[in-house]
């Protein structure tokens, strides 16, 4: 059995304990439940005591010389960080649209004209599943370093039975040989191919009836996402493939009124998706109904800020009762980074958050975004013990220093996977 863990003396420990039920909405979003001088207790990859260190070394004083010191002491201690929307698993780049992009040429006009999305679909179609782990696994090795201990992952550049099956098969792999946990989820619905325009709908109706049914028949996902916009698929369309989803078993998530508002939102809420992602041109409507429905807002600030637009108003949404929550949206062509803490910063800086709030956005509430609460999120007794230590003495200082990555250790369940701001590798 390995040696249990003591994580001491942290000069503040967020816990954001009890609110594993529902996600936070409001001023509750600001309230981390910390503890001065706090410390934790891990045996077998659980929490098994969180408190101050005085009641810990009381609790636990016969059997400090077993475990495994970790010193917080100075330092800030939260709960692992998670990123609930990326596009991980992808090949090839999209560095020759950037100039384009500079030029004032949009990101939608290069769609439309067949790079974009089509272009990283295009290359992942090419890839091989062994190459897409390979290029993968260099990202979530950047993502783990940054304190990043869950992740969703969604297909969408395979737009075909057998290459969307590939990237999810890609992503489970993933999730057993890589120290971040993977949560999957099935994005036929990012793009219609090149060649499928003239018939949109008998795409549709392929997305429907093959590749839903396969994917959930292998079990290869635990929700569907649909690019619900203007020139890609309409509500109506995405209404179908969402609801299709659901009598598989899939849970809906929308890329909702990303470039325009076109009531994505308000489907959201009608179909009681799990989040609704972008929303930089949401509707008072759309963001009444998502409060009404309990519908978490996915808030991608990396996006806004590489296509240089205006960010989604997290303000707004928390100030509606919108539970938010925070993503890197990694992807090849819009935002691509694996810098939560750039997102942390951004929160703050560009969408009128407090720091408070942006770190429950991206523990507890993200973890709600990817139905995981239950076992991660926050620092509590059952909980897995994902936990990081953060080189600053408390979160304001988080996203204060922008531009820095503070992470000093993180703790995988249970096993220190980075110290000193290195990777540990287990044999
Ligand atoms: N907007 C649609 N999908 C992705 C971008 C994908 C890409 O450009 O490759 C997003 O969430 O931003």
């Amino acid at each position: 059995m390995d040696r249990p863990i003591y994580i001491r003396e942290a000069a503040e420990l967020v816990t954001l304990a009890g609110s594993s039920e529902r996600p936070l909405t409001g001023a509750k979003m600001g309230e981390l439940n910390t503890i001065e001088d706090g410390s934790v207790w891990i045996e077998d990859g659980i929490i098994q005591a969180v408190d101050r260190d005085a009641v810990i070394r009381e609790k636990y004083g016969s059997r400090l010389e077993d475990a495994r010191e970790v010193d917080a002491r100075g330092r800030l201690v939260t709960p692992g960080l998670v990123d609930p929307h990326t596009h991980l698993v992808f090949a090839g780049s999209r560095e020759a649209e950037f100039d384009m992009r500079l030029k004032g040429r949009s990101y939608m006009d290069i769609m439309a004209a067949g790079g974009g999305i089509h272009a990283t679909t295009r290359a992942t179609q090419h890839a091989s599943k062994e190459q897409l782990i390979e290029e993968s696994t260099r990202r979530l090795d950047r993502f783990l370093l940054q304190g990043v201990t869950t992740l969703e992952a969604k297909s969408g550049y395979g737009l075909s039975l057998m290459h969307e099956l590939k990237q999810l098969e890609a992503a489970q792999e993933l999730d057993g040989q890589h120290p971040i946990d993977l949560v999957s989820t099935f994005m036929g619905a990012h793009a219609i191919p090149v060649d499928r325009r003239e018939q949109p709908d008998r795409f549709v109706d392929e997305v429907i009836h093959e590749m839903i049914p396969e994917v959930a028949r292998r079990k290869l996902a635990e929700f569907n996402d649909v690019f619900c916009e203007k020139g890609v698929f309409t509500p109506e369309q995405s209404r179908r493939i969402l609801e299709a989803g659901l009598e598989h078993g899939l849970l809906p998530k929308i890329h909702a009124d990303e470039i325009e508002p076109y009531g994505g939102a308000e489907l959201a809420a009608s179909l009681n998706a799990v989040s609704a992602d972008h929303l930089l041109k949401v509707s008072d409507e759309g963001i009444a109904a998502m409060a009404e429905a309990g519908v978490i807002a996915v808030l991608l600030p990396g996006t806004a800020f590489f296509l240089m637009t205006d960010t989604a108003d997290g303000r707004r949404l928390i100030d509606a009762g919108v539970p938010v929550a925070l993503s890197t949206d990694c992807n090849p062509g819009s935002s691509p980074t694996v810098s939560l803490s750039l997102m942390m910063n951004l929160g703050c800086l560009r969408m009128g958050m407090t720091p408070a709030e942006v770190l429950t956005a991206v523990t507890i509430n993200a973890a709600h975004a990817i139905r995981r609460a239950d076992r991660i999120g926050s620092l509590e007794v059952g909980k897995q013990a994902d936990l990081v230590i953060h080189d600053v003495a408390d979160h304001r200082g988080l996203q204060y220093h922008f531009g820095s990555n503070h992470t000093h250790t993180v703790i995988k369940k249970g096993t220190v996977v980075v110290e000193a701001g290195s990777r540990i590798h287990h044999p």
